[in-house]
């Protein structure tokens, strides 16, 4: 809470309750409790502060200076992805926390954007325990089968959801022919190169006329102070500690020239603010929906 906010509601409370002073939870403590859809930024902050993760932080540093030094591996003797895997509290902590991110997320995805509409076969990429999908399908009933395609030891601790197939594999190899492919929060911890790869791989995948709908997070072309680039700008650093040292954040323009050079001619971008993310500010998505060439209207 601002400082004049707290002052404000300090007198309106002194007038309400005749002098006596009285406490309330102030907006970033209100989003720690536990809300009426179950769901509170608790875990998400408990989960960036766990040990693991801030003993890596102090090494930041040598990532900017040299960016073949991974911070996470370098402290603990793997990548995050498989130390994640290998620890099942830090996993459940970490999904917990995700699940009051994705919520909100999703059901304003679903709410601004029409575009899953005729498909019948998704796959949700990178999708780790399936919760994204879960939530896709049970707004989009005409969806008849999910499958969330993430690395085998994540799914393998996936939970069971109805019409949705676990499959583990490598997106880097290849992935399920269906109509379309959806995809969050993946191509930010990768190098563009990485991106190339995964983008071809996909467009093997789609047949004529499907298409990829991938929700990243865009930075502004130029940098301002404004708490949403601050918040987008964070998330980028995070993931240059925690997940890989090379993996960036991009602008717009870097996406459109990522998706033609992967056989993507068509691109359309949904922006979608995001209100809830990081706490108080205000985070900025869009979805790319990237085409085959020429088959799609
Ligand atoms: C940042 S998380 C995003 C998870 C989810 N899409 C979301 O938005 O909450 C990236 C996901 O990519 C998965 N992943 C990493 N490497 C992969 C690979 N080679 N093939 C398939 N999935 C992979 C990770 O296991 C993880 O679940």
């Amino acid at each position: 809470m601002e400082d004049n906010e707290c002052r404000d509601g300090g007198k309106k409370l002194q007038r309400e309750f005749g002098g006596k002073r009285k406490y309330s939870l102030t907006k970033i403590g209100k989003s720690l409790v536990t809300d009426a859809e179950g769901l509170s930024y608790a875990p998400y902050v408990l989960q960036h502060h766990q040990d693991a993760l801030m003993s890596v932080w102090p090494l930041v540093h040598e990532a900017v200076l040299d960016p073949t030094i991974e911070p996470f591996a370098k402290v603990h003797g793997e990548p995050a992805y498989s130390y994640y895997g290998k620890k099942p509290k830090m996993n459940g902590l970490m999904r917990k926390a995700m699940s009051r991110v994705f919520v909100p997320f999703m059901t304003s995805v679903l709410d601004g954007y029409d575009g899953f509409k005729g498909v019948k076969r998704l796959v949700d990429v990178g999708g780790s325990a399936g919760d994204c999908l879960r939530i896709i399908l049970q707004k989009h009933c005409f969806i008849c089968e999910g499958i969330n395609f993430d690395l085998p030891e994540v799914v393998a601790k996936a939970p069971s959801i109805p019409e949705v197939t676990h499959i583990g594999g490598d997106m880097f190899k290849s992935i399920h022919v269906v109509d379309a492919i959806f995809m969050k929060w993946v191509l930010t911890t990768w190098t563009d190169d990485e991106c190339k790869l995964i983008m071809e791989n996909y467009y093997k995948a789609l047949l004529a006329g499907r298409k990829l709908i991938a929700c990243e997070p865009v930075l502004p072309d130029d940098s301002n102070e404004s708490q949403r680039t601050r918040a987008l700008l964070e998330g980028d650093i995070f993931v240059m500690t925690i997940y890989r040292a090379k993996g960036k954040h991009k602008i717009e323009q870097e996406f459109k020239q990522l998706g033609f050079s992967a056989g993507f001619p068509h691109l359309r971008a949904f922006i979608s603010i995001i209100f809830t993310l990081f706490l108080s500010s205000k985070s900025n998505f869009s979805f790319w929906i990237l085409e085959r060439l020429g088959e799609y209207l």
